[in-house]
């Protein structure tokens, strides 16, 4: 029943106004306004056709990806599109591409690490696309370990030149993105050394490839690292591999913001903070926090209209069966992770206006405030990417067997979203980053202040569980502080109770190695409970729209209680709650689900996506999923031919017992 909407009873019985609330979720009515225009401008345009992606080879979808791009910046620029649009439109393409890595890596190092001098130069190339570059810091040895990336830029005060240089294989860099069959030029991190002294990882820019015919250049070997999880998916991307025999560059090629080589040879070092130079990972985790919500609700609108449409058992007297969003189990997986998506959005806003202030005061010399911004990017990027990529992995299994289907969009969502967690750091390494943030008890905290500062720790917070003894069923309900205030001494309690454990070790470095499982816990309960207080001030805010806040509302206090939830064993355990609350706390939740109910098909419906972004036919806004399965089915290359190719050769041998015959 084509042009029939199948989910209208569903819009019919929202209780808010849809509209408002996609204002709410674009940020405000200028996003929407741009998000909504070229999001259509995309799905309309058959040049950035998608869907046929997992049937391609890795040729073929390589090639494929080289045209989107070069066609998206030909729409980019013949419409003259503004900033703002050509990232939405890099957006809704929804294909990762070397681009991504010259836009959102590439050019940020320059702008954050290097001199005017050197902005002034590399920039007006790039923001062109003159030069392509990527940001090549991992090597095959090492990732997470910055300090331990092997590859040298040795200064030569004859000819003012660096000479960069992989000495081992284990230095060759590996898995840049761009890197591999496109980029130009590269931001490269190496060990400098200076008349014979090492100062540390640096970035330098590096020519990889000859402008005019893209071969390599003298000293380059580069080339693609090979096929990555999933068909499709990440596949587009030409993550690298590339070595350096001795290469020169001129010596204002080290990006010279954070130190200096002078060309008689001395190195200098800044009031800059050498952190400076891990600058473009902070700017990047930061949009990687904004990018999980639209992951996760990508996926999540997928499963809710999917669960809508989808009829399992309880038919009475002949009656429809029920709809499986209708189960209480559904709900119970489906609903916190809707709550995510809206929680997420906001800690992705709140981490965008850190991100701008922070970028403010470094530009005015001020630091003070990078290692919050670090710890809070470090922290939040692995909290969410990680509850991202389990939340679309429960939204394939909350479709049942369609949900494997490549059609169902959701496998190439996981495969693509997967590495997330690692990229930018793994997600458990930067979680120990966190350790600032952690109610500033960190080991150093205990051995230079001696226990009286865990001391003091524990008395403030005791102040805060007593409070969280207030908390019961009526004030889940009504009060946001208690559950605020229960989600502060968990996480202070957890906190105190690593310093205290650290404070037992004579080597602070041996205990923080030792506890470090306990203190990655701590640190999940810090960010959890910054993205719930977020949520919450958020809604302190005035909202607009008829019924817009109350489902906010509601959706805040899923998330909240939902992580109590799961995590009562910590809310237990330090004594914030008693088993009585935890208990309350569930049927609360239950109420919850009720309540959301009727509105999940328009709280999705408010996230704006057009199908061709969604790419699934389980999520498509209509909900006419069984014709559009059938459809798809009889489209896929296999069903080409009625009988397959190698009938002849495998199949017919084995029916007709010729198998010891034929030659295979
Ligand atoms: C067609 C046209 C289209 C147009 C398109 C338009 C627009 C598109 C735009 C954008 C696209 C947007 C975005 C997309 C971009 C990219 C996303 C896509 C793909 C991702 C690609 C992936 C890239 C990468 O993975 S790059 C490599 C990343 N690598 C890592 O993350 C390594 C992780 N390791 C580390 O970060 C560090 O080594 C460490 C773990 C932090 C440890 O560092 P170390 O030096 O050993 O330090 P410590 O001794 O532990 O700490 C010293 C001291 O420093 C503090 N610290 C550490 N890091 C930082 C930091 N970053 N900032 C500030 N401070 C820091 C640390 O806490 C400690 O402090 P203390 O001494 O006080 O304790
Ligand atoms: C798709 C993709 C794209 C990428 N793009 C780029 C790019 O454009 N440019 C670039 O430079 N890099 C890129 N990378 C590399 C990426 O940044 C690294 O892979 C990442 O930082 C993790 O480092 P690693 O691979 O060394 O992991 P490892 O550090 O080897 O991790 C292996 C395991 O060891 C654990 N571990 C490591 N250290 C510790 C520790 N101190 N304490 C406890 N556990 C630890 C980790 O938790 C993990 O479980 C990309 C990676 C991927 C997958």
């Amino acid at each position: 029943m084509e042009g029939v909407d199948h989910l209208a009873h569903e819009r019919n019985k929202s209780e808010f106004d849809v509209d408002a609330m996609k204002i709410v979720w674009a940020g405000s009515p200028h996003a929407f306004d741009v998000s909504d225009r070229i999001s259509k401008l995309v799905a309309s345009d058959p040049g950035f056709r998608k869907d046929n992606r997992s049937t391609l080879s890795r040729k073929e979808l390589f090639k494929n990806t080289l045209r989107k791009a070069a066609y998206a910046w030909k729409t980019i620029v013949d419409l003259r599109l503004s900033e703002e649009e050509a990232a939405k439109l890099r957006f809704y393409v929804d294909e990762p591409a070397f681009t991504d890595l010259h836009w959102g890596m590439f050019i940020p190092a320059i702008k954050g690490q290097g001199t005017e001098e050197q902005q002034q130069k590399w920039l007006p190339l790039a923001y062109k696309m003159q030069i392509i570059g990527c940001y090549a810091q991992t090597e095959l040895g090492h990732g997470s370990n910055v300090q331990g990336l092997e590859t040298t830029a040795t200064f030569d005060s004859q000819t003012d030149e660096f000479i960069i240089h992989s000495p081992t294989l284990t230095s060759s860099k590996w898995w840049p993105g761009g890197l591999g069959k496109v980029a130009t030029h590269a931001i490269a991190y190496a060990r400098l050394i200076v008349g014979g002294r090492e100062h540390g990882v640096h970035g330098f820019i590096v020519q990889l490839r000859s402008l005019e015919d893209h071969s390599p250049l003298l000293g380059i070997t580069v080339g693609d690292i090979g096929m990555k999880f999933g068909n499709g998916a990440y596949n587009t991307m030409d993550n690298g591999v590339l070595q350096f025999d001795h290469v020169r560059i001129p010596r204002n090629q080290m990006l010279m913001r954070v130190s200096q080589v002078t060309c008689e040879g001395k190195y200098k070092q800044s009031d800059v903070p050498r952190q400076l130079v891990y600058g473009t990972m902070v700017y990047v985790r930061q949009t990687i926090v904004a990018d999980a919500s639209c992951a996760l609700s990508r996926a999540v609108c997928i499963a809710t209209r999917y669960s809508a449409v989808r009829r399992q058992f309880g038919s009475q007297n002949g009656g429809p069966e029920t709809q499986v969003i209708d189960y209480k189990t559904q709900q119970s997986r489906l609903f916190p992770l809707l709550a995510s998506a809206y929680a997420f959005r906001f800690i992705g806003e709140w981490l965008k206006w850190l991100y701008a202030d922070v970028t403010q005061r470094l530009q005015a010399n001020d630091f003070s405030t990078l290692p919050e911004a670090h710890a809070c990017t470090a922290g939040l990027k692995s909290l969410t990417t990680t509850a991202t990529a389990d939340g679309i992995e429960e939204c394939r299994k909350l479709c049942g067997g369609h949900g494997y289907l490549c059609s169902s969009g959701l496998p190439e969502l996981f495969a693509v979203y997967v590495p997330a967690c690692t990229y930018e750091g793994d997600n458990t390494v930067l979680l120990l980053q966190v350790r600032d943030m952690s109610c500033k008890v960190s080991h150093e905290d205990c051995f230079s202040a001696g226990v009286q500062a865990v001391q003091q720790e524990t008395s403030r917070y005791n102040s805060l569980y007593d409070s969280s003894r207030a908390f019961n069923a009526m004030s889940l309900r009504c009060s946001k502080s208690a559950l605020l205030e229960a989600f502060e001494a968990r996480a202070a309690r957890m906190s105190v109770a690593c310093a205290q454990n650290l404070s037992n070790f004579d080597n602070p470095e041996e205990g923080f190695a030792e506890l470090s499982a306990d203190l990655v816990e701590a640190a999940v309960a810090h960010c959890q409970l910054i993205v719930v207080s977020k949520f919450i001030e958020k809604l302190q805010q005035e909202i607009p729209g008829k019924g817009v806040k109350q489902q906010l509302e509601v959706l805040c206090n899923i998330y909240a209680l939902f992580l109590l939830h799961k995590h009562q064993g910590d809310f237990l355990s330090t004594g914030c709650i008693t088993p009585k609350h935890a208990a309350l706390a569930n049927d609360e939740l239950r109420s919850l689900y009720s309540q959301v109910r009727p509105n999940a098909i328009a709280l999705v419906d408010a996230f704006n996506y057009t199908d061709h972004y969604l790419g699934s036919i389980l999520g498509c806004y209509d909900g006419n999923v069984y014709p559009k399965l059938y459809e798809a089915a009889w489209k896929d290359p296999l069903n080409e031919s009625v009988v397959p190719d190698g009938y002849h050769l495998y199949i017919r041998p084995l029916l007709k017992q010729e198998i010891r015959t034929a030659r295979l």
